[in-house]
């Protein structure tokens, strides 16, 4: 077991092996319930899994000493917890860079476009504005919670692929709805439930939030998101432990006691839990979790979103017009957006959104297979943008998939499970509690969902102590 380096030598508390709560995961949910039941003075301590803070939010550095999101990177004027929390924290955010014209690339030709209407034709816009006035319906019809009722288990019955197959009549509708799953979700339509998706699209205020520059990718954090996660672990003094996985949590009515292979049991009045529910299955419960809350675990589904950074001596995309947006039809590189710093004399930096769900040579997959994705990559954006994308100074990519404690990147719920399982995601079992952004009705898997669920699960301790 190692101490986080802020405040490694404080940890008196969980030496005598007793406290108020144990959190189990340093993401954003469980290191702002920590901050948060800390201030409310409660004995605290946080368990996390990896050698690092932070879980989805992980921004490294390049070797032009560059921060770049791996993880989480934008937020949106919708998301009003997240931003909250960051003016409380005094962290900056920095505007998405929007000044010029997009690239759409379908059917084999590149189009230029301003705004946020692609230009698809008549019949592609005819289709793909009827399928967001009908999405933007079935948001509204829902909830809250949106997973609960009749209608939301009509909606769960059914995948969101086969939707798009029955509504969805164009290949260039198809195509900028698949990347809104893509984006979304991390995997294809016919493996999401369609109630995932509207509900998806209700918490986000309607589908155009999640499409466009002025909606969820309005800002990115300044200094990469890692800075909120650090700032808030940098306020826990000592109360971290990383390498300290949690795999076994016994429990009575009113106590718990957590361990895991070589650390000392640690006894608490609550305990919460912030991962995902399909990495959650790694904890074994004596006596056995609830049947339903089991089967949730068990048959919970994340989806997986690759992210290469292309770095460059400066943004020359800019010179020539362009925002650095793109998206196409074709290849492993289905979308960019232009992810430099603000400062107008720093490098350039590309960011490519890489669909490791749908490719054609699964040795792409291997965790050595860097060189062959990066030469995969270039070739695709060369067909957007031209040879000067061919010679990047540096290029980072992170395999989530190849992550320790983490099941993927975002929530991709399969059908059938949302609308009859949904009130397990939060119902506490004795005194074990759930937070993490999949348990957020608002903005689930976002950074919004992740500090919505935090401060729904602390007023659940803080009453229950009551
Ligand atoms: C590539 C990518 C892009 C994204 N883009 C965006 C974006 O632009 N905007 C946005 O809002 N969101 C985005 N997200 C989603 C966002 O990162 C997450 O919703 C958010 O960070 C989740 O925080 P969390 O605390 O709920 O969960 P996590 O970050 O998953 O934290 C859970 C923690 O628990 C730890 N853990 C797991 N099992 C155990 C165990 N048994 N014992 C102890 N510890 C354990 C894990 O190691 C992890 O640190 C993105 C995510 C990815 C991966």
């Amino acid at each position: 077991m190692r101490e986080h380096a802020a405040g490694a030598n404080h940890l008196p508390t969980v030496r005598s092996g007793e406290v108020d709560v144990v959190v189990v995961g340093a993401g954003l949910a469980g290191l702002l319930a920590a901050r948060r039941l800390h201030q409310a003075g409660m004995n605290v301590v946080v368990c996390e899994a990896k050698d690092r803070l932070g879980g989805r939010m992980l921004t490294t550095t390049s070797t032009a000493g560059l921060p770049v999101d791996a993880g989480a990177a934008w937020v949106g004027p919708g998301q009003k917890a997240v931003l909250a929390l960051l003016e409380e924290l005094g962290i900056a955010l920095v505007p998405q860079y929007d000044d010029g014209a997009n690239l759409l690339h379908m059917d084999g030709r590149t189009h230029r476009y301003q705004g946020s209407v692609p230009p698809v034709g008549l019949m592609g816009l005819f289709d793909l504005g009827r399928a967001q006035y009908a999405l933007d319906r079935m948001a509204h019809r829902l909830g809250p919670p949106p997973w609960h009722g009749a209608y939301a288990r009509r909606l769960d019955a059914q995948t969101f692929g086969g939707w798009m197959r029955r509504h969805v009549h164009t290949h260039a509708g198809r195509m900028v709805l698949e990347a809104a799953a893509a984006g979304g979700f991390g995997c294809r339509p016919e493996a999401l439930s369609l109630l995932a998706f509207a509900a998806h699209v209700g918490g986000a205020g309607g589908l155009s939030s999640l499409l466009e520059v002025s909606g969820a990718l309005k800002y990115r954090i300044a200094g990469g998101a890692g800075s909120l996660t650090g700032r808030l672990a940098a306020d826990l003094d000592g109360r971290i432990l990383t390498g300290h996985p949690i795999t076994h949590i016994s429990r009575t009515d009113h106590t718990a006691c957590v361990s895991g292979p070589g650390s000392a049991p640690v006894t608490a009045r609550h305990v919460l839990i912030t991962t995902d529910p399909a990495t959650a299955q790694a904890i074994a419960h004596d006596p056995p979790l609830p049947t339903a809350r089991a089967d949730l675990q068990r048959r919970w589904q994340m989806g997986h979103a690759s992210k290469s950074h292309l770095i460059y001596s400066r943004p020359w995309w800019r010179d020539q017009g362009l925002t650095g947006a793109a998206v196409t039809d074709r290849g492993l590189a289905r979308m960019t957006f232009d992810v430099s710093p603000p400062d107008p004399d720093a490098p350039g930096v590309l960011l490519a959104f890489v669909d490791l769900g749908d490719v054609d040579d699964p040795d792409l997959l291997r965790p050595g297979a860097t060189p062959e994705r990066e030469r995969r990559v270039l070739d695709d954006l060369e067909a957007l943008f031209g040879e000067h994308v061919r010679a990047p100074l540096d290029y980072l990519e992170h395999d989530w998939a190849a992550e320790p404690w983490q099941s993927g990147c975002v929530p991709a719920p399969p059908p059938g499970l949302l609308a009859s399982h949904h009130p397990w995601l939060t119902q506490p079992i004795g005194p074990l509690h759930w937070a993490g952004a999949e348990t957020s009705y608002l903005w689930e898997g976002h950074m919004e969902g992740a500090v919505r669920s935090a401060d729904r699960a602390v007023t659940e301790i803080l009453t229950a102590r009551q």
